[in-house]
C-alpha cells in the first residue's frame, strides 16, 4: 500500500531550512494496521502529510495505492485526497458542528462532495458504534463519541488508507483504548490499511507493528509476536498464546542503523566504534579508555 524510499522533506521559511524527513524508508502492506511513534519534532506529522497528499516531499520515492505521489498533478492530488485517503486528526471534533446532530455532521461533508446519502451516513455511524446516538446533537456527545463521528466522516469516501494523527491525544486513557479498538475492528472487518501516529506507547498492544521515527528517519520497529509461552510448553498445550514485543533496529539502504542513545552511554561510546564480524554476529566496540593507553606506555 505504501512505499517510501529515501524520502526527504525540507521546509524552507525565510532563510531557514528545516530537514523534517532525512531519507526515510518505510513499507506498509495492504490491510496492515500500524503505528508510528517518535519524539516531538521527529517528523511524524510531516510523514503523514506526505502520505495524505497534503504536502509534497522534496526528494526520494513515494508510492501509495499504486500511485506515484511525485508524478501527480495538482488536480490528481486533490482527487487522491478525496478518493484514496481518509484523515482523522487529534482535534477533529473541533471541525464538527456542535448544534447539528451526529447524522447531520456526517451528511454535511458528503453533501459538499456532491453525494446525498442519508442511509450511508446512518450506516457509517453504525459502523463506528454510534447508531443509537445519531439523532443527538454533537454537543450532547462525549469527546470519544465525537471522535467516532469524525472517524465515520473519514470513512465516507470509502478510503483505502486511513491516516490518523494523534487520534487519542485529547481523550482519557479508557476512551483512547476504545478508539484504538475501533481502528482494529475497521482494519479487520473492512480490510482498511490504517496508519496511526501517536505519542501513546500503549499502541504497541493494539497494532501489528510500530515504527519508531528518530530525526526524520525510521530507527526501529516493534513487532508483536504471539507464541506458545512457557506455560504452554510446560503443559504441552499449544493453545496458550503469549504475546511478546520485539524491537528491531532498521538498517537503511546505505547500511546505517541508529543505536539507542542509552546503549551508547552504557558502553561509553563517543565518536568512534570498532566494528568486527564474530561468528555470525556484528560486534561494536567502543575505543579503549584514554587512561588505558597512558598505562600501556
Ligand atoms: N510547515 C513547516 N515549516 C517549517 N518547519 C516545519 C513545518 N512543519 C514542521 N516543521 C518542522 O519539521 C520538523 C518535524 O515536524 P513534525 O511536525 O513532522 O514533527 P512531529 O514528530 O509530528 O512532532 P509532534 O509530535 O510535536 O507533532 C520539526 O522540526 C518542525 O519544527
Amino acid at each position: 500500500m505504501i512505499v517510501c524510499e529515501n524520502l526527504v522533506k525540507i521546509y524552507k521559511a525565510a532563510d531557514l531550512e528545516v530537514v523534517a524527513l532525512q531519507g526515510l524508508d518505510l513499507t506498509v502492506e495492504d490491510g496492515e494496521l500500524m503505528g508510528i511513534i517518535g519524539n516531538s519534532g521527529s517528523g511524524k506529522s510531516t510523514l503523514l502529510n506526505m502520505l495524505g497528499g497534503l504536502d509534497r516531499p522534496s526528494a526520494g520515492k513515494l508510492f501509495v495505492a499504486g500511485k506515484n505521489l511525485f508524478r501527480l498533478s495538482q488536480a490528481e492530488l486533490i482527487q487522491y485526497r478525496l478518493r484514496t485517503v481518509g484523515f482523522v486528526w487529534q482535534n477533529n471534533a473541533r471541525n464538527l458542528i456542535p448544534y447539528l446532530s451526529a447524522q447531520q455532521n456526517v451528511e454535511l461533508p458528503m453533501l459538499i462532495a456532491g453525494q446525498r446519502k442519508r442511509d450511508r451516513a446512518g450506516e457509517l455511524l453504525e459502523i463506528v458504534g454510534l447508531g443509537h446516538r445519531k439523532k443527538n446533537k454533537l454537543n450532547e456527545l462525549s469527546g470519544g463519541e465525537q471522535q467516532r463521528v469524525a472517524i465515520a466522516i473519514a470513512l465516507a469516501n470509502q478510503p483505502k488508507l486511513l491516516l490518523a494523527d494523534e487520534p487519542t491525544g485529547s481523550v482519557d486513557s479508557r476512551t483512547a483504548a476504545m478508539i484504538l479498538d475501533l481502528f482494529q475492528e475497521l482494519n479487520r472487518s473492512m480490510g482498511l490499511t490504517v496508519v496511526i501516529v501517536t505519542h501513546d506507547l500503549e499502541i504497541a498492544r493494539k497494532v501489528d507493528r510500530v515504527v519508531a521515527i528518530r530525526d526524520g528517519k525510521t530507527s526501529s520497529e516493534i513487532l508483536r509476536r504471539s507464541s506458545a509461552g512457557e506455560e504452554g510448553e510446560e503443559t504441552g498445550r499449544s493453545d496458550i498464546e503469549v504475546e511478546t514485543h520485539e524491537e528491531w533496529a532498521v538498517l537503511d539502504q546505505a547500511g546505517r542503523i541508529q543505536i539507542p542513545q542509552e546503549y551508547l552511554q552504557e558502553i561509553g561510546a563517543d565518536g568512534k566504534m570498532k566494528i568486527e564480524l564474530e561468528e555470525g554476529r556484528i560486534v561494536l566496540y567502543p575505543p579503549p579508555p584514554k587512561h588505558a593507553s597512558v598505562q600501556a606506555k
